[in-house]
């Protein structure tokens, strides 16, 4: 029996395909050690201890900036997202964002909520109230989309048929999401050009070393007065201080964000989300039947498909008396021969081995005939380079 600790609530719909007698799924830290794997969404596990057994983690989502990434690949832990698996619900609300923050919408029905509309003239009252609320038209006006991945593409495209000229900045555009993006889309080499020209912005890159305050004072300065700020990525890819600045002085329309902070979500331009880009029905099915899939391929068939640390290795197992042994390991020369020699000296014979490396990490997959014991699996562990081996089934 496998067992799964969830540290987020997951898509009942996706905890089906994790089915008992082979699965057990449990919430409680107390059998933390035990877990073969972790599913998880946003909750934070960079001080989460790691427990030996631990093979993969699910993030039931696409941002991995809530997993220790450096010290999974040192633990040789898979890690899995969805990629895509949510992006059609982020899309719908960076578009009704884009369009309440255009046209006033959330302070225009608030003002409605306070009228006293039991009065002898209500629509009188509105009809005067409503010159507040004036806001302006996304058709003809220009949004600025920064990283193209699958969100970035589908906001691109719905905004380019409502009527707007769009621009994208992503230096590393996949051929994948270069193909379903709309060709009237303009590329920007420079994210200060698209700074400079656009009246919307939105941003879709994730959460790394090198987007942490990409929009940063003297970036956010080149913004045209009255422009929209869109950050349904994360909190800390915009430098609060100086957009507060630019906000209090009226500078920008509107900060939409669905990133919360203390700092900025009292200001009347502010309009902040409970993180609620994902949260569909549609999304949260989506992401944990994605995830769970390729979570169980790789569990009970050693099969890499969307891992964000190892490479893809999309291998179906061989038949009957065949066993399958999954290694990860430093990407080092020698390290192969090191494999093969232990395997030789328990005369094991290999059917088939793949080997593919991904950055300092490599994988590596190898179908041998007869049976695998543990004290193999412990030699093989052993090895300098060796971060985990493991019998997959
Ligand atoms: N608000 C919410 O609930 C959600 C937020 N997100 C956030 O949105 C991010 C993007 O999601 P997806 O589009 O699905 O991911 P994705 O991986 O498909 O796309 C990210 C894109 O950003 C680009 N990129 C990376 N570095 C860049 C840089 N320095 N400048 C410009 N572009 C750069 C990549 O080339 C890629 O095309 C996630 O990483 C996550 O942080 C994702 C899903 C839900
Ligand atoms: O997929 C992502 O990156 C998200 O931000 C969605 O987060 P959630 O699954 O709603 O906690």
């Amino acid at each position: 029996m496998k067992r799964i600790r969830v540290l987020n609530q997951i898509a009942p719909s996706g905890l089906a395909l994790l089915g008992e007698p082979q699965y057990r799924i449990f919430e409680e830290s107390g059998e933390q050690e035990d877990a073969e794997a972790i599913l998880v969404r946003s909750a934070d596990m960079q001080q989460l201890e790691i427990p030996p057994s631990l093979l993969a983690v699910g993030r039931a989502g696409v941002g991995v900036n809530n997993i220790p990434l450096a010290k999974m690949n040192e633990a040789g832990v898979a890690v899995f997202n969805a990629p895509g698996a949510n992006a059609n619900a982020v899309k719908e609300l960076v578009m009704a964002a884009m369009l309440m923050a255009a046209r006033n919408l959330y302070p225009a029905a608030e003002f409605v909520r306070q009228l006293d509309l039991n009065s002898d003239q209500p629509s009188k009252l509105v009809e005067s109230g409503k010159k507040r609320f004036s806001g302006f038209e996304l058709a003809g006006k220009k949004l600025g989309v920064i990283g193209l991945g699958a969100i970035g593409v589908k906001v691109a495209n719905a905004a380019f048929a409502l009527g707007m000229d769009v621009y994208g900045y992503d230096p590393v555009i996949s051929v994948h999401h270069a193909w379903h993006l709309n060709s009237a889309v303009h590329q920007c080499d420079r994210l200060e050009s698209l700074l400079q020209k656009c009246d919307v912005v939105t941003v879709h890159v994730p959460l790394l070393d090198s987007t942490r305050g990409m929009l940063n004072e003297e970036r956010l300065n080149l913004l045209p007065t009255g422009a929209i700020l869109l950050n349904f990525s994360r909190g800390e890819i915009v430098v609060e201080e100086p957009l507060k600045a630019l906000l209090e002085q009226a500078k920008l329309h509107a900060y939409v964000t669905d990133f919360p902070s203390a700092g900025l979500a009292h200001l009347p331009q502010v309009l902040s989300f409970p993180h609620l880009g994902a949260s569909t029905l549609e999304a949260e099915e989506q992401s944990a039947i994605q995830v769970i899939r390729n979570l169980k391929a790789f569990l009970e068939h050693g099969i890499v498909q969307d891992s964000v640390n190892l490479p893809n290795v999309p291998v179906e197992p061989q038949g009957d008396g065949i066993s399958r042994i999954a290694i990860v390991n430093r990407n080092q020369a020698g390290i192969l021969a090191e494999i093969t020699e232990t395997l030789g000296r328990e005369n094991l014979n290999i059917e088939d081995m793949i080997n593919k490396s991904r950055g300092e990490i490599a994988y590596t997959l190898i179908d041998l005939q007869g049976e695998v014991d543990q004290t193999l699996l412990l030699r093989l562990r052993q090895l300098p380079n060796v971060l985990s081996a493991r019998l997959c089934g």
